[in-house]
């Protein structure tokens, strides 16, 4: 194409880029970014991928360009696994897309949607703060990864399903988890028909992938027509607190909408609407590259032409490690916060965990609200030791989002606060 295109590193035919990502493309495009600078372009396979790793040129696709830059790519995976884009976090722009995020932001994650599930929350972070109590009082070390694990997918399954399966007629709330893990894995795992046009999903019959796709999709899918059946045969007498879930919500507005309206919901936009919530929901661990975009349109950055359907990933694990912007950014140090003016919804481009821009998280305020919850009770009740003998071994996992690739076990050490033992309330 014409015009003048960001600088790129060297490319294999066919291949392109693509061998330079290796299993942490975080890294490996961080360090590329030193030598080709905060905007480059990298062919993946046959597909041009614009990588963003400075505050600057984030402000410039997240705000300047958001419009020309807020669609997604159609990648396989979660084509499938969205009942071909009925959802919100992977469908294309369009009327479509702003509908529904409006009923996500209106009717499901909105402010008063995440108070009224206060009690609930504290429910689950007592019971987690009582069981590690009990190893406290045998000082045995505690998988703090999969309690925290567990407690985001009980609020969340609470909260989008009305009742904790635990011990419940169901009883399948590990077969959920799993099955929603296993969908995160698959959403993150190399799928060679999104580089690839053509001979890409022969390459994904030959590796299975597409068999494992089928599979997690159908698993899936019969969870949640199981929800929404029972949804449908006990109505409201099944719910804890007498409390509208999110699926609920979504059966009523199926059944109160009109002609009119400008979506026509049916009970594949409500899973697939569960499964992008499930999936994005338990985001206890952060994606180190925002979920990809893709251009609607040509634009330009600085000098560089940006040519449409050219995909964007936005590297903010890069960008909070800047050390142009963060003294010692591999220190943990929570008080470099406290006098600062950065804050993390998406309105300071040095800091964007939730995103920024038309594509920002819509579960934000009830992700803080769990996280603020949970990380202030076991930091209240707890001091935290290292078990004796062992280290603390950061190796790092990626799936959709990025996570420590061991358990995090620690010995807790409970404070003596007093006999009631309340949780404290965020
Ligand atoms: C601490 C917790 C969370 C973190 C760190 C987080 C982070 C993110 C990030 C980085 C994105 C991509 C933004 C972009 O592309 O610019 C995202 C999107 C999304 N998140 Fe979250 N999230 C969290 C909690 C939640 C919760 C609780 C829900 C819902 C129950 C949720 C639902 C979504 C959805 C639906 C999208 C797609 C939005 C769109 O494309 O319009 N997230 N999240």
């Amino acid at each position: 194409k014409k015009g003048k295109l960001p600088p790129s590193p060297p490319k294999l035919p066919l291949l392109g880029n693509l061998h330079q990502l290796g299993a942490f493309p975080h890294r490996s495009t961080w360090e590329l970014s030193k030598k080709y600078g905060p905007i480059m372009l990298l062919r993946l396979g046959s597909t041009p991928t614009i990588v963003v790793s400075s505050a600057e040129t984030a402000k410039e696709i997240l705000k300047t360009h958001d419009l020309e830059c807020c669609s997604r790519p159609p990648l396989t995976g979660p084509k499938r696994l969205s009942y071909n884009f009925q959802d919100v976090g992977f469908v294309p722009y369009g009327n479509y897309y702003r509908e529904v995020r409006k009923i996500c932001i209106t009717e499901l994650l909105s402010m008063k949607k995440v108070q009224s599930f206060q009690s609930l929350r504290k429910e689950e972070v007592d019971l987690l703060i009582k069981s590690i109590s009990e190893s406290a009082a045998l000082a045995n070390p505690v998988d703090l990864s999969k309690g925290i694990l567990s407690l985001t997918a009980s609020i969340t399954f609470r909260i989008a399903f009305g009742k904790s399966f635990q011990g419940s007629e169901l009883d399948n709330d590990i077969k959920l988890q799993k099955l929603v893990s296993g969908a995160s894995t698959m959403l993150g795992s190399f799928c060679a028909s999104d580089f690839f046009p053509y001979v890409g999903n022969v390459i994904d019959w030959f590796t299975g992938f597409h068999r494992r796709l089928e599979n997690t999709f159908h698993e899936l899918d019969a969870v949640f027509q199981q929800i929404i059946d029972d949804h449908l045969k006990s109505g409201a007498t099944m719910h804890e607190h007498n409390q509208e879930d999110i699926v609920d919500v979504l059966l009523r507005m199926v059944k109160d909408q009109t002609k009119n309206d400008a979506v026509h919901l049916t009970k594949d936009h409500i899973k697939a609407i569960l499964m992008v919530n499930n999936q994005t929901s338990p985001c206890f661990v952060f994606g180190p590259l925002l979920l990809p975009r893709e251009t609607a349109s040509h634009l330009k950055i600085g000098d560089y032409d940006i040519y449409p359907k050219t995909r964007i990933a936005v590297n903010v694990w890069a960008i909070g490690r800047d050390p142009d912007i963060w003294n010692n950014p591999e220190e943990f140090i929570p008080e470099r916060f406290e006098d600062s003016v950065i804050d993390l919804k998406g309105q300071h481009f040095e800091l964007l965990p939730f995103g920024a821009g038309r594509r920002i998280c819509p579960g934000m305020n009830m992700g803080m609200a769990i996280l603020e919850l949970a990380l202030a009770n076991l930091l209240y009740f707890f001091d935290w030791k290292v078990p004796s003998g062992m280290e603390i071994d950061m190796e790092e996992r990626v799936t959709i989002s990025l996570g420590k690739k061991t358990a995090l076990m620690l010995v807790p050490i409970k404070y003596n606060i007093g006999e009631d033992d309340e949780i404290m309330h965020c």
